[in-house]
């Protein structure tokens, strides 16, 4: 089987309160599990425990991810459910880390991926340690990757999970205005030259000066967008195939034209 039905739950974050956040990513999750047909993949979005109150995080990120990691753990073997646990401010004996898990439908850590590109524009490098291992992992046996917000500006990370076999790409995000005609254009992108499904959710709402848009999308491996949200709190779901990924791939032959002795 290699179609799989997907649910984007593109929440609100409020920076600094992981009390409210923890509660409504519990809402949204039991919501998305309600669909009929019952997704087989939840995602949710970037760091979403606690937003990038950056001064605060020491505190506020969650020691080891314990307390994700069992929620999300649970959740997963009481549903029979795959979550992509976008990522949560995550702290490893005072270093915080930006954290991606996996889990699958028994409730099992599948991944556990560190954000690798920090985002200077927002200081990111000065509060946060980036990651060095990239994100490849299986769902329901099909073969998968996933990258952090900011990592989609770095094509080589993505090439790299592809060659590793991937023909599907999650994207968890914290992306804001004015910069929605980049997130569009890099994931498609990032989906047209590996020729592989792009899953994408972002957060939308106000962090102080900051409006996150949304528009999390799932794009197909020819390039178009199944779905894609507009600015409001909402679950979107999508049904995706991999066959064709390997449709798309040979036709139009890339892994097998890439000359990488020249670059
Ligand atoms: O690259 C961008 O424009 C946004 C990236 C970002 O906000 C992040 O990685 O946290």
């Amino acid at each position: 089987m290699s179609s799989l039905h997907i649910a984007l739950l593109q929440m609100d974050v409020k920076a600094g309160e992981p009390e409210a956040n923890f509660a409504k990513l519990e809402q949204m999750l039991l919501q998305a599990v309600q669909a009929d047909p019952k997704p087989d993949v939840l995602i949710c979005p970037e760091m979403w425990n606690t937003g990038f109150d950056l001064e605060e995080i020491q505190q506020q990120a969650d020691p080891e991810g314990k307390r994700t990691r069992e929620l999300i753990s649970g959740f997963c073997a009481e549903h029979s459910v795959n979550v992509v646990a976008g990522s949560i401010a995550n702290n490893v004996n005072g270093e915080v880390r930006n954290t991606l898990y996996v889990f699958d439908r028994n409730g099992k850590l599948a991944a556990e991926y560190d954000k690798i590109h920090l985002f200077r524009l927002m200081d990111e490098e000065k509060y946060l340690t980036g990651g060095e291992k990239i994100g490849r992992f299986e769902i329901d046996g099909l073969p998968a990757g996933a990258v952090i917000c900011y990592d989609i500006r770095f094509p080589e990370l993505s090439r790299r999970l592809a060659l590793d076999g991937a023909k599907m790409m999650f994207v968890p995000a914290q992306w804001p205005h004015p910069r929605l005609n980049h997130w569009r254009t890099l994931l498609t992108a990032r989906a047209i030259e590996n020729q592989m499904v792009v899953i994408s959710c972002n957060r939308v709402g106000q962090s102080g000066d900051t409006s996150f848009f949304g528009h999390s999308m799932v794009i197909d491996p020819w390039g178009e967008i199944i779905v894609e949200g507009g600015e409001e709190e909402t679950i979107l779901t999508a049904q995706i195939d991999l066959g064709e990924v390997d449709r798309v791939r040979s036709k139009i032959p890339v892994f097998q034209d890439r000359r990488p002795h020249l670059y």
